[in-house]
């Protein structure tokens, strides 16, 4: 039997939008199969329903032939399939063993006994390379550990068929190397991987097939080798995508902020997470943040926006010292912020995109009169902004947000941010989960927004992002800027070298 899964002619529908529409993949024993598609094309819905969580409107899923019905996880369990979600389904307060074999741990008179499953999941952790602490805590490991555990979990489970959602959008580019051998190793073992991503390097580097969708139409399925990246981003996009950042001289202006001698240490761990940070970003400049993950950056930029206790040094922001303001007063005084962790600080995910767009300025007057929200004004920026940013969504913004697809999501954040038109906009991994169209539209967008003599604190763990949109790069190893860098003037290698902590200094008189 050639195919291992099909999916065939599936539709499904959500409140004003066809999320899939009459979609076929066919996915072989043994391959990674790539599954393109733009933000909000319908890729993660596709995958739900493969593993039960959604059922189709119409069509089928046949597994080695046979037609089948997935109601449930449990089903696509049964079936063998495993999932590795875009946001992991880990329980952060259980050890790594525990969250492994939830759900199939072995009882021996009324106990738990987890012996037998230690030594297995040993066994495959040394099997696939896949280096855990069974006995570590999930939260206080790092993301990629934690996705190690979610592989885990799947080859515990005997899951011969892995759906991999965006596994690369967490990880640093160390991580995803090692990810891309994990899976080439276990398709050679036969297992079969689906592999979501909008990076087209990765499917060049591992992908053997790829079934391109658009807008939740089948689009093609081609052998990657047999096709270049340009080729895929055109059948995704529908266009051609500019992969090149076009991006005019701009002459410094005022200090927007300043940072002195910044020190943070945890209580307890003696080594310091911040150490005499000292940096300046100055109107009409996009500063980078460059680092392995890991090193000091979150932590440096949680205490720029208020949301660090315990810092010591100063922080001002044109001429203002902030340093003891609370996150609001920050936000008045002109910073905006792309965070991180977009479900966790950047959205109220039960409340529709219109909310969430005044989650920062719904007191101001232009959103209240006397003490109520003025709603029909509110409405009706958020249909400007979304139009603005190509937030897709069913029922544009009266959708829920959790029921937006990932990188909608983002692009929500993006547009409330940008659109404060703040004197200092922090974009921490502003790119992450977009698809390549967005990405050279939001390129675009900081590149406009630094041209309006703003300026731009990134964070970005893309080493092509940092060296093609930014005008310096501060490299930060072991909680201190080791590096402060005109990015014409060092290459990938070198900036690696900075970024290991091998090499410091500065190639910039600015
Ligand atoms: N539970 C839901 N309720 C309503 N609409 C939904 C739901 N889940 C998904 N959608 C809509 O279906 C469309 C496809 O979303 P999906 O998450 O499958 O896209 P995706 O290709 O995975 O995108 P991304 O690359 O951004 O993650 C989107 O417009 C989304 O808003």
């Amino acid at each position: 039997m050639e195919y291992v899964i099909e999916m065939l002619n599936i539709t499904k529908e959500f409140p004003g939008i066809k999320a899939n529409d009459n979609i076929t993949l066919q996915l072989k024993k043994g391959e990674i199969h790539a599954l393109l598609g733009e933000n909000g094309a319908g890729k993660s819905t596709l995958m739900s329903i493969l593993f039960g969580l959604y059922q189709p409107d119409s069509g089928c899923i046949k597994i080695k032939g046979q037609l089948v019905k997935i109601n449930n996880p449990n089903d696509a369990n049964r079936f063998k399939i495993g999932m590795v979600h875009q946001h992991f389904k880990l329980v952060e307060t259980f050890s790594v063993l525990d969250n492994i074999i939830l759900g199939t741990e072995e009882c021996k008179n009324g106990f738990l006994v987890k012996e037998n499953a230690r030594k297995q999941i040993m066994i495959l952790s040394k099997q696939y390379n896949l280096n855990i602490d069974p006995d570590a805590i999930v939260k206080d490991i790092t993301v990629g550990m934690q996705q190690r555990v979610e592989i885990l979990k799947m080859l515990f489970r005997d899951n011969e068929i892995l759906i991999f959602d965006e596994p690369t959008a967490m990880l640093t580019p160390q991580e995803i190397d090692e990810l891309l051998k994990i899976m080439k190793s276990l398709a050679r073992e036969g297992k079969s991987i689906i592999f979501i991503t909008h990076k087209l390097n990765e499917i060049k580097m591992a992908a053997d097939r790829c079934t391109i969708i658009r807008k939740g139409k089948y689009i093609d399925t081609v052998n990657v080798q047999n096709v270049s990246k340009e080729q895929l981003s055109r059948k995704m996009v529908g266009r051609d995508v500019n992969l090149v950042v076009e991006k005019e001289i701009c002459e410094p202006g005022e200090i927007v902020l300043k940072v002195e001698n910044l020190n943070y240490s945890k209580r307890g761990v003696s080594k310091k997470i911040l150490s005499n940070i000292n940096f300046e970003v100055k109107q009409n400049e996009i500063v980078c943040l460059a680092g392995i993950e890991g090193n000091g950056q979150s932590e440096l930029i949680y205490a720029i926006t208020g949301m660090l206790n315990g810092y010591r040094g100063k922080i001002t922001l044109n001429n203002k010292d902030i340093t003891n303001s609370s996150i609001r007063q920050r936000n008045l005084e002109g910073i905006a912020h792309i965070p991180e962790d977009r479900h966790k600080y950047g959205l109220v995910l039960d409340y529709n995109l219109a909310e969430n767009m005044i989650l920062k300025n719904y007191f101001t007057r232009d959103n209240q009169k006397w003490g109520f929200l003025r709603f029909d004004y509110i409405y009706k920026q958020a249909q400007i902004l979304i139009k603005n940013y190509d937030v897709r969504s069913g029922q544009g913004v009266y959708s829920k947000v959790h029921e937006l697809s990932g990188g909608n999501q983002q692009k929500a954040i993006i547009a409330r941010e940008i659109n404060s038109n703040c004197d200092l906009l922090i974009a921490v991994q502003p790119t992450r989960g977009l698809d390549i169209g967005a990405i050279e539209f939001i390129h675009e967008q900081l590149i406009q927004y630094r041209n309006n003599r703003h300026a731009v604190l990134l964070v970005s763990l893309e080493l092509d992002e940092v060296m093609s949109i930014s005008d310096r790069i501060l490299v930060m190893h072991e909680g201190q800027i080791v590096g402060n860098l005109d990015p014409k003037k060092v290459n990938a290698e070198e900036l690696g070298l900075y970024m290991s902590g091998s090499k410091r200094g500065v190639n910039d008189e600015k």
